[in-house]
């Protein structure tokens, strides 16, 4: 069998700063395989940034130290390869967009330059044949009159439109691998299930492998079969995503679905926060991270770092949680029907609504 597209094997990264190192990926183990759209979720300053800057070695020298760990893509470590290699594959077999286009958009270029510029530094088309290239990439993703517009600045586009070009631009060279970085944040609900719907199509049609990184776990329903759910600098729970979605076996994940917007939900509803903050990474407990916001926590919890393991529900689903694992060091705390032991009906009628989107949509 080939090697994944992408594999992150235990991966560490470190942050100089003045109150020590700051830990925020630690042991990380991801796969993304050819064509395949994966997400990978947690709350803000989880690590899910950094994890996905390191795949192009995007983060500041002065201050990020790589490894120990690899991150191959196409079984090549990138933590080895020379810089002008880095660069090829910027743009070339790998592309990232982020979640503000304004920042990563030169605001005194026209939208036509900058991928014009882009295909410069990647291809060797022509000026007539880029033209005609830029033009049909900004219609792909659905700009009316592109020859119009390719001569506007960012400035005169929408948000919405501004992502849509950030996406042409990182989809023109076909990469193998985009990277998508919280790309719907800042757009309006409406329009995130567009421009999620057009990355959903031009990555099937193109072919490409897709990294969706995002703070929130309904922008995953309907878009990924895989997820991993990051806390404070680790994956805590893997899942086919419906599998996911349907028992999620870490009271963190939980957490996060309580704490996601429902779509059939009715507006006025309260969405439930995990109450509390996550650790110091400069300083991690020893024990489970989350566990000094979970409410079933126990002893064993605060001093003993449970490890991935398979879940409740077999399969590919792997947690990181005493209180979900068959193990003789004290799985088993909460039981299988915790979730359900709660008496709060509106959570696992949450539960079962996102489950069964995943399903209609996956
Ligand atoms: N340049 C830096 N120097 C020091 N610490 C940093 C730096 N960049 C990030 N961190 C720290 O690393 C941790 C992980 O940050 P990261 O940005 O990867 O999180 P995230 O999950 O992507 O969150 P967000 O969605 O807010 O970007 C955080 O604790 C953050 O404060």
């Amino acid at each position: 069998m080939s090697a994944p597209l992408l594999q992150i094997t235990d991966f560490h990264l470190g942050f100089r700063t003045r109150r020590g190192t700051v830990q925020a990926v630690d042991g990380v183990d991801l796969v993304v395989n050819e064509g395949e759209t994966v997400g990978l979720v947690g709350e803000s300053g989880c690590g899910k940034s950094a994890t996905v800057r390191s795949i192009l070695r995007l983060l500041p020298d002065k201050v990020a130290r790589y490894g120990p760990g690899e991150i191959r893509l196409n079984d090549r470590n990138v933590l080895d390869l020379p810089e002008a290699e880095m660069r090829r594959i910027q743009g070339g077999d790998v592309a990232m967009v982020f979640q503000d286009p304004m920042t990563s958009l030169n605001p005194v270029m026209t939208v036509g330059d900058q991928i014009t510029e882009y295909l410069a530094a990647h291809t060797d088309l022509d000026r007539a044949a880029m033209r005609a290239r830029v033009i049909e990439l900004l219609s792909m993703v659905g700009i009316p009159v592109p020859e119009e517009r390719m001569t506007w600045f960012p400035h005169q586009l929408s948000g919405g439109m501004r992502q849509r070009v950030m996406i042409a631009m990182a989809l023109s060279c076909e990469p193998r691998l985009l990277l998508a970085d919280e790309i719907t944040t800042a757009l309006d609900v409406t329009l995130q299930a567009q421009i999620l719907d057009l990355l959903h199509a031009l990555s099937e049609r193109l072919n490409t492998a897709t990294l969706l990184i995002t703070h929130d776990l309904s922008v995953v329903a309907g878009m990924t079969r895989r997820v991993y759910v990051m806390y404070a600098g680790q994956i805590i729970e893997e899942a086919e995503t419906d599998a996911l979605f349907a028992a999620p076996a870490m009271p963190y994940t939980w957490g996060l679905l309580r704490s996601a917007p429902s779509l059939d939900a009715p507006l006025t509803e309260d969405l439930t926060p995990i109450e509390g903050l996550p650790p110091d990474l400069a300083a991690p407990p020893p024990g489970c991270r989350f566990a000094s916001r979970c409410p079933y926590r126990r002893e064993i919890c605060q001093s003993r770092m449970p490890d991935l393991r398979a879940a409740p529900d077999g399969g590919t689903h792997r947690v990181r949680c005493w209180g979900a694992q068959d193990v003789p060091e004290g799985g088993w705390l909460i039981g299988t029907d915790w979730r359900e032991d709660t008496g709060d009906p509106r959570i696992v009628a949450d539960i079962r609504a996102a489950s069964a989107m995943a399903g209609t949509e996956s």
